[in-house]
């Protein structure tokens, strides 16, 4: 890790008293990603609603653009449907090649568009973030050899590469290790209704992080019309398969990114106040969903109500014991509240986490110690002691997820300024207003 920058600083504001807040949340990127993608290769034009507008998302749609695939803006339209004043309206069309698409810095972008490429006829090169050298993609890659496809790398299974597409894959079955990223199994079903023996993808190895955003994956490809063997269905344990055939074009709302709701409840938590975040639905694959049980561990209390998930805390954080394994994005908040709780925390099942935006295990423990705190990493995780906190800088390593957590910190140590606030764009568009705004501030 290199050492912080410490120019660009947010000084993160204090809660002046218990928060009482609407919170709407913007759009799942893990959900506008999928969804874009799957526009792109469906056989009818069809809409993304509600679409996060992040740097992520935008990259994303982007990407695609540059592959020869309509993605245009709706903002003004009055269509009476829900979210029908802001969409995207994506035009599929052939995948074309020669292109460049940046990913920046996206999981979603760098592994969900060579299985894309691969049905483009030209080379369509890919390339992104320094950082996005380091992420692994070597899933992808040795995937879509094994399928078929012509790629080109430097060896090393990452990024920069370029996919040689001929306008169609053959497909099939192929084996690969999923443990360092869930996103690998969701990159190749979702194009793998194209390919025209279709996909089936064979995990071996450790056991494979972020299961609910394969889920999510299965359950919007099932929407789209694809046939989906999936293991929770009785299949085979890491075994999924997706039969080829035609997409179809929707009509798609998206939900509000739940994982992006963390910093917010935990406000709520961490003053004793309340949060209510409009539109949680009912019933969802977004892991973030799991933040209801695992506040509630942490001393507050979630009810779902008819105007969407009501948080509200005691001021009191009580210490955790958590496998974060299926949720690894929502470690760096909750890591934040261990710090301020009565008692030591211990998250498990997250190593998988070193090779996300930054090596968050390391970040968060050098940043929060940074503080006053006392965190250790563990093989597999993080060991919280909660010490008090005093102010300082808080470096965040291009990690929006580290900004929102210095954030939640800042809310009860004053004098907490987070380094590179706008990294939070990556997925929260204009995070400082949302949080101002909650804190009545705005
Ligand atoms: O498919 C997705 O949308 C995601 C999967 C997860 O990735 P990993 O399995 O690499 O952790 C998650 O952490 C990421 O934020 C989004
Ligand atoms: C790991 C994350 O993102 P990405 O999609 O870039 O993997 C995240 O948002 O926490």
């Amino acid at each position: 890790m290199t050492d912080a920058v410490t120019e660009d600083l947010w000084t993160a504001p204090t809660a002046p008293a218990p928060v009482d807040a609407v919170v709407t949340v913007p759009g799942s990127k893990s959900a506008t990603n999928r969804a874009l993608v799957l526009a792109a290769l469906a056989a009818q034009p069809g809409y993304v609603r509600r679409p996060l507008r992040s740097r992520d998302s935008l990259l994303m749609a982007e990407g695609l653009r540059r592959m020869g695939i309509g993605v245009e803006d709706e903002l003004n339209s009055s269509t009476g449907v829900p979210g029908g004043g802001d969409a995207w309206r994506v035009l599929p069309a052939p995948l074309a090649g020669p292109a460049t698409v940046d990913v920046g810095n996206a999981g979603t972008v760098m592994r969900f568009l060579p299985p894309v490429a691969a049905l483009a006829d030209g080379p369509v090169h890919f390339d992104g973030d320094p950082r996005s050298h380091e992420r692994p993609l070597h899933g992808v890659i040795d995937a879509l050899r094994a399928l078929g496809a012509r790629l080109e790398d430097e060896g090393r299974g990452a990024l920069p590469l370029t996919v040689h597409g001929t306008g169609g894959l053959v497909g099939g079955t192929v084996t690969l290790d999923a443990s360092s990223s869930s996103q690998f199994v969701s990159a190749l079903l979702l194009s793998g209704a194209r390919f025209q023996q279709g996909v089936e993808v064979r995990h071996v190895g450790d056991p494979v992080p972020s299961l609910p955003h394969i889920r999510m994956t299965v359950e919007m490809l099932r929407a789209a019309g694809a046939q989906v063997d999936a293991p929770e269905d009785g299949g085979e344990p890491d075994v999924w398969r997706v039969a080829p055939g035609a997409l179809l074009g929707r009509d798609l709302v998206v939900e509000p990114d739940l994982s992006n709701a963390a910093p917010f409840l935990a406000a709520a938590l961490v003053t004793g106040g309340t949060v209510v975040v409009p539109d949680w639905p009912e019933r969802t694959s977004q892991p973030g969903d799991q933040l209801r049980d695992l506040l509630t561990r942490m001393g507050g209390e979630a009810q779902l109500t008819d105007e969407g998930l009501r948080f509200t805390g005691s001021g009191r954080v009580l210490g955790i014991d958590a496998d974060l394994h299926e949720v690894g994005e929502l470690t760096p908040v909750i890591a934040a509240l261990a710090a301020l709780a009565d008692g030591p925390s211990t998250l498990s099942g997250i190593a998988h986490l070193r090779l996300h935006e930054t090596d968050r295990l390391a970040a968060l423990a050098r940043e929060i110690n940074g503080l006053g705190g006392d965190v250790t990493e563990t093989e597999d995780g993080l060991r919280i002691d909660p010490r008090p906190l005093h102010g300082g800088v808080f470096a965040t390593y291009d990690d929006h997820r580290l900004a929102t957590a210095a954030a939640v910190i800042g809310l009860v140590v004053p004098g907490v300024e987070v380094e590179n606030i706008a990294t939070t764009a990556k997925t929260l568009p204009d995070f400082p207003t949302l949080w101002a705004d909650m804190l009545g501030k705005g």
